[in-house]
C-alpha cells in the first residue's frame, strides 16, 4: 500500500493527509522511533477498551479513522462484533443526537439549500473525485426511529459507509458520505446555539423536489461511476425519491429494499427452524408487521416478491401480510390511507378498529411477528405469550433502531416464550442461558446485505440496481450459513464472516445485473463462478500491515 502524504489547509493551517497505509512506515523523522505496527494496534485496542462509555469510544474512533484510516479498519476488522455497535447503531444513535456537540472535524460532504442553483460547484470540491464509488446520503428527515435530526443525520452516513469499507473491502477513499441539509424541524435542534446545520425550518415538498432533481443530475455529471445509497429519509420522500431516480441512475434504498433484502433472508431460515417444529409450511405463514412505513411495507414487497417466486398468485401471496400502523390494523375501510400502505391494507376485514396488538394476534394467528415500529416494549410479555401459546416456535423480529427503540429485548423474549422464541433484532443483543442452553439473537440489520449489494454493483458498473439484484443479495446471504450456524439455530451469518458473506452477495448480484443487461463491465461475463469470486475478493481492499 502506497502512502500518500497530501497536504490539506484548512483555516490557514496545513495537515498532512495520510492515505489509508501503516502509519508506522511513514518516513523517517515522522514517528517516534520505536513506534511499531502490531504494538501500536495494541495501544490503540487498549486507548479504546480503557473508555466506559460507548459515545467516548465513538469519538476516539473517529479520530483514529482521520488520523490513521489503515489502523483504524485493522483493527475494526479484526473485532468486527466489538466494533459494529460502537460506529454503527446502537452508539451511532447517540452519536447522531449529539453530533452538534462532539463534532471535532468535518467528514463528508454538506449540501444545503443554500448551494440550490450550485450543487455542482459544491460538489467538485470533493477532493477525491476520480476515486468516487459509493455515496450514502441522507437528510436526516427520519435518522433510525430517533426522527428529524436535521445535519445531526451525517453520522448515518459515516457509520453505514465504514461498513462497506470493513465488510465489503471498498476503498476508503472511494466513499462519500453526504448529508443534505434543507432545513429541520427539530424545535430543540433550532434553539440549540451549537446546532450545525441550517437555522430554518425544512423547505416545502415543491421545493425539496426541485433541489433533489438538480443534486441527483449534479451527482451524476461530477461523479459518474457513483452508486448512491439513499438512507434515513423520512416515509413520504423515501418512497417517492426512489420511484423517481430508480430507473435514471444507479441507486436503492437501503431502509426499503436493503431491509427487504436482510429480513427475507433472516425469515427464510427462521421458517424453516418454526417449519421443522410445527410441520407447517412455508406458503401457509401468516406475517405481521407493526410498523407500515418504509421498512415495514419495504420487506413486505421483498416477502410478496419472494411468495411470487415459490409459484403463488399475487393475491395469494400479499394475503400472507398484515400491517399495524400507529391506528391500528391496516384495512380499506378504515378510511383514507396513505398510498404506500394502501397495497396490503387488507380487504377481508370490515369491524371496528383494532388497536390491541394482543387482540390483532388472536384475530390473525400470525406465524411471525416483525416490529419496525419505533414503539420500544411493543412487544410486551403479554404479545409474546401469545405468539407462543399459537407456535411451537413463534418468530419474532423487533427490527427497530437503535437499541432503545427496541420493541422488546431478547431476554424478554426468551424468558416470557419460554426459550421458543426464534429471534432477530434491528440492534444487537447478547446472547442467553436458558435451561441449560445457550440461545444466541441474530442481528436482523440490512448492515448484513448493502456492502455485497454495493460491492457487486460497483464491480458490474451498474446503470440501475434492478429488484432482482435486491432479491439475488437476499437470497445469497439465506444460504450462507454455515453447517455450525445452522446448528445453533442462527437465522444469520456471524458477523465476523461479513467479508466472505459480501463476496458472495457480490458474485449473485453480478451474475443477475448481467442477467438483466444492467451492466457495464461487459468483461466479466467472460469468468466462470470461481473465476468471478476470485476477482471480487481480489478486487477488495484491506488494510495492510
Ligand atoms: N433492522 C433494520 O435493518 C432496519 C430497521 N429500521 C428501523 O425501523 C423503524 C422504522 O423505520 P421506517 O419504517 O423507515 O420508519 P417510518 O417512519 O417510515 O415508519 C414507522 C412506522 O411505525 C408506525 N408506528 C408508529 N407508532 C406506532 C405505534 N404506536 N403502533 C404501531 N405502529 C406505529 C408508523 O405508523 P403511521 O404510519 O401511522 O405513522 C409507521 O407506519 C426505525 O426504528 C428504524 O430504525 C429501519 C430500516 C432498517
Ligand atoms: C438500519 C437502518 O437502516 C435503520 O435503522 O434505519
Ligand atoms: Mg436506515
Amino acid at each position: 500500500m502506497t502512502i500518500v502524504l497530501t497536504p490539506v489547509w484548512t483555516n490557514g493551517v496545513q495537515k498532512l493527509k495520510v492515505e489509508p497505509g501503516p502509519l508506522a512506515k511513514l518516513p523517517r523523522g515522522l514517528t517516534p522511533p520505536a513506534l511499531e505496527h502490531n504494538v501500536h494496534r495494541m495501544r490503540c485496542l487498549a486507548q479504546l477498551r480503557s473508555k466506559d462509555k460507548n459515545i467516548e469510544k465513538y469519538i476516539y474512533l473517529s479520530q483514529l479513522k482521520d488520523a490513521d484510516p489503515n489502523m483504524f479498519y485493522k483493527i475494526c476488522i479484526e473485532n468486527l462484533s466489538e466494533f459494529t455497535p460502537l460506529i454503527y447503531t446502537p452508539t451511532v444513535g447517540d452519536a447522531c443526537l449529539q453530533y452538534s456537540h462532539i463534532f471535532r472535524r468535518p467528514e463528508g460532504m454538506f449540501i444545503s439549500i443554500k448551494d440550490k442553483g450550485n450543487i455542482g460547484k459544491v460538489l467538485r470540491n470533493w477532493p477525491c473525485i476520480d476515486g468516487a464509488r459509493i455515496a450514502v446520503v441522507t437528510d436526516g428527515s427520519r435518522i433510525l426511529g430517533l426522527g428529524d435530526l436535521g445535519v445531526n443525520g451525517m453520522p448515518i452516513s459515516i457509520g453505514k459507509l465504514s461498513l462497506y469499507v470493513a465488510g465489503a473491502g471498498i476503498r476508503p477513499h472511494s466513499t462519500v458520505p453526504i448529508c443534505i441539509d434543507v432545513g429541520t424541524d427539530n424545535k430543540a435542534f433550532l434553539e440549540d446555539p451549537l446546532y450545525l446545520g441550517l437555522r430554518q425550518p425544512r423547505v416545502s415538498e415543491a421545493e425539496m423536489n426541485e433541489f433533489m432533481e438538480e443534486f441527483m443530475h449534479e451527482m451524476s455529471v461530477v461523479f459518474p461511476e457513483l452508486l448512491i445509497q439513499f438512507e434515513d429519509f423520512a416515509t413520504d420522500k423515501a418512497f417517492s425519491f426512489l420511484s423517481t431516480f430508480r430507473n435514471r441512475y444507479p441507486l436503492f434504498n437501503d431502509d426499503i429494499q436493503g431491509t427487504g433484502a436482510v429480513v427475507l433472508s433472516g425469515f427464510l431460515n427462521a421458517a424453516k427452524l418454526s417449519s421443522a417444529a410445527s410441520g407447517r409450511p412455508l406458503a401457509d405463514q401468516r406475517i405481521l408487521f407493526l410498523g407500515a412505513g418504509s421498512a415495514g411495507v419495504g420487506v413486505s414487497m421483498q416477502l410478496t416478491s419472494f411468495f411470487k417466486l415459490q409459484g403463488m398468485s399475487e393475491e395469494e401471496a400479499r394475503q400472507r401480510i398484515w400491517l399495524v400502523d400507529s391506528q391500528g390494523l391496516v384495512y380499506d375501510s378504515r378510511g383514507k390511507l396513505a398510498e404506500h400502505k394502501k397495497y396490503f391494507s387488507r380487504k377481508d376485514y370490515d369491524g371496528p378498529p383494532m388497536t390491541n396488538l394482543v387482540d390483532i394476534i388472536d384475530h390473525i394467528k400470525p406465524t411471525a411477528l416483525f416490529g419496525l415500529s419505533t414503539m420500544k416494549g411493543a412487544f410486551n410479555q403479554a404479545v409474546i405469550e401469545k405468539m407462543s401459546e399459537i407456535n411451537a416456535r413463534p418468530i419474532i423480529f423487533p427490527l427497530s433502531n437503535p437499541v432503545s427503540l427496541s420493541e422488546c429485548v431478547f431476554s424478554e423474549a426468551v424468558e416470557w416464550s419460554n426459550g421458543k422464541v426464534i429471534f432477530a433484532s434491528g440492534s444487537p443483543f447478547p446472547e442467553q442461558t436458558h435451561a441449560g442452553r445457550t440461545l444466541y439473537p441474530g442481528q436482523g440489520n440490512n448492515m448484513y446485505v448493502f456492502p455485497g449489494i454495493g460491492l457487486g454493483a460497483i464491480l458490474a458498473r451498474a446503470s440501475s440496481i434492478t429488484d432482482s439484484m435486491i432479491e439475488a443479495a437476499s437470497l445469497g446471504l439465506a444460504d450462507s450459513l454455515t453447517d455450525e450456524e445452522r446448528a445453533l439455530d442462527l437465522v444469520y451469518p456471524r458477523i465476523e464472516r461479513i467479508r466472505e458473506i459480501s463476496a458472495q452477495i457480490a458474485l449473485s448480484v453480478i451474475r443477475t445485473a448481467q442477467k438483466e443487461g444492467v451492466d457495464k463491465s461487459s468483461d466479466l461475463r467472460q469468468l466462470d463462478d470461481t473465476a468471478l469470486l476470485k476477482h471480487i475478493k481480489g478486487k477488495m481492499w484491506n488494510p495492510s500491515s
